[in-house]
This record gives structure tokens, C-alpha cells and sequence, in this order.
């Protein structure tokens, strides 16, 4: 398959793709999500939700269809691009049909969360705007927790987060359900699309640290639990995708270290609501 290249390794179920939309693309993409009709906007802790694309997901798990706009379909189709790599081939639709937009300032992350079984267990997202580190998490007793969503955070509806996590202030676990060292790392450069499958997605769960700049060692490996404060979790852990990174200057910073400053990033997380409800939204 095309993608065996772009696989993490180490991993066999996570993908990583550099440059996955142009530079004008993303000029393009970071403009039209900008323009969204103000009541989509919705305002959280650690993070924006800017947009959700495809229709709202109901407390039960359907998602009632909207039409995903032209700027991800057509100009440019990003959703037909994602579907020739062919890692939706067994989801229902064959593609995402669902978006959800996020933005992060500096100094922002999402904690360690599941997507949850609302989605098929495939997950492709895209960054625009700035790089980010991206971590993925086990469970520490391999079990998978049956915590309702909570405080709000991760937005999405259907998104599990553990129990240890449910305190809204939290970065890292406090108490032991989730490994404090992540268990896989990667690099996201501006542009990159990143997709996790099977096992990173069913049994992980995944984070960004919120951080204003994302500190290198020579040899590829990111500090990893400075927003925690405390320097007893501070850890090196190695960026798994180092050598499928493409930018010049994101190689340099991994293979020589140094920091590099966060901007204001948009990420693009798509996936396949599988159940659909017969009633289409109806816009007001
Ligand atoms: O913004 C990202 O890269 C991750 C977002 C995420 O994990 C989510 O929306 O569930
Ligand atoms: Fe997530």
C-alpha cells in the first residue's frame, strides 16, 4: 500500500503524512474556517472549538447529516484525498464524514482522552498554522475506563475521558490509571496529517501538552511534563516520526535540538460517525 512509507515506526497503526495540504491550501482553509457564522463558535478551557462539520453528534451516537462544506470536499478535497489512502476502506462510508475544528493559542492542549466507540476506530487529523507534539498514553492496567464524558473537555460529545482526568485543571493524570510516560510521540509539522488506527486508537488515549515552546535534544527526543510543574515528571521522550518529518528547519530542531515556539494552530480531526440518523439538519 502507498502509506506503508509514511507509517510510524515502531507502530504499525499510526500514519504520519508531511505536507498533506499545500501552503496555499492552508491560507485558504485557515481563512474559510476564520469566516464561520459566529453561533458555531463555542469557547473552552484549554482550547477553541471553532467548528463542527458534517452535523451534530446526539447523546446517542448519531451524527443528523449536514453537507461538509465545498473547502473540505472540493477546494480543496481534502475528504476525497483522505479517502484514496484507503485506511477508512472498512469503516462504513468508506470516508469521514465528520469534522471537528479545533484552534490551540500557545500554551494550550487537550489531555489525555479517548475518541470513543461513537466513531469507527479511525481518526485523521490535520494541523494548520503551527507544529505541535502529540502524545499517545496507555492505560496502566491495559483496561479501558468507563467514565462518562466530562467536565466539557475533550468538546466532543462522545469523547471518553478517564476518571483520574475529570478534574478540569488537570494536564497529566494524578493518579495512576494512565502511564505518565507517553508511549509514542510524534512530531506535527503545519500541513501534516496524522492518522491513528486499531489499537492506538481503540486502547490509547492521546494529548497535547499545553505549552507556549516544545523543547529538543539532540537526537530527536522532545521533554515531555513541564506543564505539570513538577520536575519529578519531567521525562525525554523520543519523536517516533522523526525521519518522516519533512521541513528543513523542524529537521534541524530534531536532529540537533533547541525549542521551538508555538503558534496558533487549527486542527481538522476527521472521522466516520458510523450511525447516521435519517433526518437531515435543517438550517434556520
Ligand atoms: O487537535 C488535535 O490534534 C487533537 C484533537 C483531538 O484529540 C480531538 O478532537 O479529539
Ligand atoms: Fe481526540
Amino acid at each position: 500500500m502507498a502509506t506503508t512509507k509514511h507509517r510510524v515506526p515502531g507502530k504499525q497503526t499510526v500514519y504520519y503524512f508531511p505536507s498533506f495540504v499545500s501552503e496555499d491550501e492552508e491560507t485558504f482553509l485557515l481563512r474559510k474556517i476564520s469566516e464561520s457564522p459566529l453561533p458555531k463558535w463555542k469557547s473552552l478551557v484549554r482550547r477553541r472549538l471553532l467548528q463542527v462539520l458534517g452535523g451534530e453528534i446526539t447523546p446517542n451516537g448519531a451524527l443528523i447529516p449536514q453537507d461538509l462544506p465545498d473547502f473540505v470536499t472540493s477546494y480543496p478535497p481534502l475528504i476525497g484525498r483522505i479517502q484514496a489512502l484507503g485506511l477508512f476502506e472498512a469503516s462504513k462510508h468508506g470516508k469521514p464524514n465528520h469534522i471537528i475544528v479545533n484552534e490551540y493559542l500557545p500554551g494550550q492542549g487537550i489531555m489525555p482522552h479517548q475518541d470513543g466507540p461513537v466513531y469507527h476506530p479511525v481518526v485523521a487529523t490535520i494541523s494548520l498554522g503551527s507544529h505541535a507534539v502529540f502524545h499517545y498514553h496507555s492505560f496502566e492496567d491495559s483496561s479501558t475506563p468507563d467514565a462518562p464524558p466530562d467536565s466539557g473537555e475533550p468538546a466532543d460529545p462522545s469523547a471518553v475521558s478517564p476518571q483520574s482526568m475529570s478534574g478540569k485543571a488537570a494536564a497529566l493524570p494524578q493518579i495512576g490509571s494512565i502511564g505518565q510516560i507517553p508511549i509514542l510521540s510524534l512530531f506535527l509539522e503545519p500541513r501534516s496529517l496524522v492518522v491513528t488506527t486499531g489499537e492506538m486508537y481503540t486502547d490509547h488515549l492521546h494529548s497535547l501538552e499545553p505549552v507556549i515552546e516544545d523543547i529538543f535534544l539532540p537526537g530527536g527526543q522532545v521533554i515531555y511534563g513541564r506543564s505539570t510543574g513538577n520536575p519529578l515528571n519531567v521525562s525525554e521522550v523520543e519523536i517516533a516520526n522523526k525521519d518522516l518529518v519533512a521541513t528543513e528547519a523542524y529537521k534541524q530542531a530534531l536532529q540537533e535540538g533547541g525549542s521551538l515556539t508555538r503558534g496558533t494552530r487549527v486542527s481538522m480531526t476527521c472521522r466516520d460517525v458510523e450511525r447516521v440518523s435519517k433526518f437531515m439538519h435543517k438550517s434556520i
